[in-house]
């Protein structure tokens, strides 16, 4: 059952959800696009117990199941436990100890499951992956784990090396989506292991049958590069700031600042500016500063006198400024509003103050109670502004998305009728 044809890869959709009613029918929508073995995830193994492999073998019967209980010690013990819940394979850490894969590997070859060994966090994943073979393992999988990804680590390079060294099947694991499965198959993949892109998407079997079609045509899908900053830039485009608060455990809203521009969304990297009451040169010098795609912020802390209007904001559209953040006043907001640039400030009011030329551009300031730097990425759409310091804005961007894809899922099975509190099982899940 769980055969390895080497000219038609294995789509394993990895099932991380907390409740064994969502993953089967996660697992039958994703069943539906194409997939071909269910995998229990670890958060799934560890909210539901060993009962969730029961219940998916009920639910299907004739899939293939692998239990991905990363095991680290006790390898018999544990590899009997998946084996007698309905397992097919059984995932143990390839950096446990040899002592625990052998006993892994000699109770899987008792009660006849296969061993998948996992090179998360492996020190030298291409020797290990060597070693666990000879220690007997039945798969290799190679894996840049959810946490990592965020900070950018991908599972393709060391992948590309473990195929030339193994003879095993391998497969791969970390944020595989259409595109990099397709790399992935390409590269000589055997297994493409998914969770994320299927099981958090709004139409489960949609997304399978979009990475069953990349890994049997790979060479059809268009792969294309792109900077670490458009890369950013384009994952921030797809979330909100709903999204990114949440990425930042509620850290990095700004306090009592507001779209000025509803629907109107910005993205950009912050020009600062430090200036004072009544004084509005360093505010509008910082467009002349400023590049194209950046964000003008400023502190300037006065409810009465604005620092900026119409004539500055019409400045920065040919300057290509992507838009402006004032912890104070705007004016002229009718002829903001025309010229359509996404501003956010505290108010409105008519009075501007004198360009006296106090203050600083490009210092760390405090706007809305939030620390900027130059560089950083300030998001802003109809719920408020955020700031990600530039140093975790990837990882951020790449948190925010998965909050997104979540929010997706959960809006989706709302709309089949149920009501947040049920599909999160909240009450279930309430503080003890
Ligand atoms: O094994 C996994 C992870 O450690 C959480 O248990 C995931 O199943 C694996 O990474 C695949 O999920 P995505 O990275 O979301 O595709």
């Amino acid at each position: 059952m769980s055969k390895v044809d080497p000219n038609k890869p294995i789509i394993q959709v990895a099932l991380d959800l907390l409740e064994t009613d969502r993953a089967i029918q996660i697992a039958k929508e994703s069943l539906e696009g194409g997939a071909d073995w269910l995998e229990a995830g670890t958060p799934l193994i560890k909210s539901e117990g060993m009962d969730v492999i029961r219940k998916l073998r009920d639910a299907f019967p004739e899939k293939t199941i692998i239990a991905d209980m990363k095991i680290t010690d006790t390898g018999a013990m544990e590899v009997e436990m998946g084996a007698k819940a309905g397992a097919d394979i059984v995932v143990v850490l390839a950096s446990a100890d040899d002592s625990t894969i052998l006993e892994s590997v000699r109770a899987a070859r008792k009660y006849g499951v296969k061993i998948m060994a996992d090179l998360i966090s492996a020190n030298d994943p291409v020797a290990r992956s060597m070693e666990v073979e000879k220690l007997g393992v039945d798969y290799i999988n190679v894996h840049a784990g959810i946490d990592q990804q965020m900070e950018g680590l991908d599972s393709l390079s060391i992948m590309k090396e473990v195929v030339k060294k193994v003879n095993i099947p391998v497969a791969i694991a970390g944020g595989l989506d259409a595109v990099s499965c397709a790399e992935a198959v390409i590269a000589g993949a055997d297994i493409v292991v998914v969770g994320g892109n299927i099981v958090r998407s709004s139409n489960v079997t949609a997304s399978a049958r979009a990475i069953r079609e990349s890994v049997d045509s790979p060479a059809k899908v268009q792969i294309t590069r792109l900077s670490r900053d458009d890369e950013i830039r384009t994952i921030l485009e797809s979330v909100s700031t709903s999204n990114i608060s949440d990425a930042m455990h509620r850290k990095g809203a700004m306090q009592d600042i507001f779209s000025m521009m509803e629907g109107k969304k910005m993205i950009g990297t912050a020009v600062t500016v430090q200036t004072f009451k009544g004084d509005w040169a360093k505010a509008v010098e910082a467009i002349d500063e400023a590049k194209e795609g950046d964000v003008i912020v400023i502190y300037n802390g006065s409810r009465h006198v604005a620092p900026w209007g119409g004539l500055a904001t019409l400045s920065c559209l040919n300057k290509g400024v992507a838009g402006v953040v004032i912890d104070g006043a705007v004016r002229d907001i009718d002829e903001v509003r025309k010229i359509g640039l996404p501003v956010f400030a505290t108010c409105h009011v008519p009075n501007a103050g004198e360009p006296k030329g106090f203050g600083e551009i490009n210092s760390e300031i405090v706007c809305g109670n939030q620390t900027v730097n130059p560089g950083d990425y300030i998001v802003g759409d109809d719920n408020g502004v955020v700031v990600i310091p530039k140093e975790r804005a990837y990882e951020i961007a790449r948190r925010a998305k998965e909050v997104e894809k979540t929010e997706q899922r959960l809006f989706e099975e709302i709309r089949r009728g149920a009501t947040l509190s049920e599909v999160m099982k909240l009450k279930k899940w309430e503080k003890h």
